[in-house]
């Protein structure tokens, strides 16, 4: 099968009668713990011509359970496509996670999937994966309810980095922190902004630093700073980049922050194009400047500092 089929909930996966190997969770980031279950599923299906499907639930169950801090996520559903389609997943059902799907008890969980998807033929989740009402179900109950109905089980060990365990909350806090490098080592991928070019006040040229606009509202920002990012529009290839995202708060007062981009090569960028941002590398924090001038001398500083590292990431 090319390319992924999406299904807007269980009741809606009307799926090719082939078996199907299915990845459970909620994946966010599909960082590398993630992709270890996601390809195990892949693996499978290949070899027996089946179909490898990702469950998975939205919104987030703490938008159900904790409201008052819900969990705000690294990735939103159209960048979670963009990577599952990349991995080689065939189908990808979003099912809605309700007060009613809340209530469905770990005994009922693999009857209320067979139910659902009738060939269905295996489950891949991690070892520490829990589900059910009050997530009081374990991968051993798994085993012993799958073998009931006759589906197998694989569950993937835990993936750790720096001797701690690789986990969607562990790369928030980073992301948070700045901590680009980390965050992108334990999602295995390079973190990256999808957006449009947007036209901005224009004052960067006249400072000699012109920037793209690129509009983005994540969820959970990245810490507000200046990072070594590529530039991908097309088919073209990576335009090194500098890029600050933040606030601005030296020129202007708002609570809405930009990503700026202020390109280190020539490229055919034009507003209204669609670019993805590629996070490689943190600089320095965002920060507020006396005047212009002090800014544009840092700034200077920041294209040289971006400029080392792609020297030495060419040379590594
Ligand atoms: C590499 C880089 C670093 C930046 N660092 C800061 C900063 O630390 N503080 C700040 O207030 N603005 C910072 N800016 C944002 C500039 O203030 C902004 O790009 C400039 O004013 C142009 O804005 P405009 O695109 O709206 O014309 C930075 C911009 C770039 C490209
Ligand atoms: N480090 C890991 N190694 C292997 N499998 C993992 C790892 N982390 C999560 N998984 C598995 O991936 C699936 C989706 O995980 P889920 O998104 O619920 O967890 P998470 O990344 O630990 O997130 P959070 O930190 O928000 O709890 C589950 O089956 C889970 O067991």
């Amino acid at each position: 099968m090319s390319g992924l089929l999406q299904c807007d909930g269980l009741e809606a996966a009307h799926l090719p009668a082939k078996p199907l190997h299915l990845a459970i969770g909620i994946f966010d980031g599909l960082h590398l713990g993630h992709q270890s279950v996601i390809e195990a599923a892949i693996h499978s299906a290949r070899r027996c011509g089946g179909l490898a499907g990702v469950l998975t639930f939205s919104p987030h169950p703490s938008v159900l359970l904790r409201p008052e801090s819900p969990t705000r996520l690294l990735m939103p559903p159209a960048m979670k496509r963009t990577v599952l389609a990349r991995l080689g997943v065939d189908v990808l059902i979003e099912h809605p996670f309700t007060p009613a799907y809340s209530a469905v008890s770990a005994d009922e969980f693999v009857p209320h999937l067979r139910n659902h998807l009738p060939n269905l033929a295996a489950i891949y989740v991690g070892e520490n994966w829990r589900f059910g009402r009050g997530r009081t179900g374990d991968v051993a109950l798994l085993v012993a309810e799958a073998q009931k109905v006759g589906l197998s089980v694989f569950s993937a060990p835990r993936l750790n980095h720096n001797g701690a365990a690789i986990s969607s909350s562990r790369i928030r806090e980073l992301l948070t922190k700045g901590e680009i490098t980390a965050v992108n080592a334990m999602l295995g991928y390079t973190y990256f902004t999808d957006g449009v070019v947007e036209r901005g006040r224009q004052l960067g040229r006249t400072i000699g630093f012109p920037t793209l606009n690129v509009a983005w509202e994540p969820e959970l920002p990245p810490r507000f700073g200046v990072y070594a990012v590529e530039v991908l529009a097309g088919q073209n290839r990576p335009v090194k980049a500098v890029a600050n995202y933040g606030l601005r708060p030296t020129v202007a007062q708002t609570s809405r922050p930009l990503l700026e981009v202020h390109l280190l090569e020539a490229s055919p960028l034009a507003y209204g194009d669609k670019v993805t941002v590629n996070w490689l590398h943190f600089l320095r924090p965002e920060s507020k400047f006396g005047s212009l001038d002090e800014l544009r001398k840092q700034i200077e500083k920041d294209r040289r500092s971006a400029l080392d590292f792609f020297a030495k990431s060419a040379g590594s």
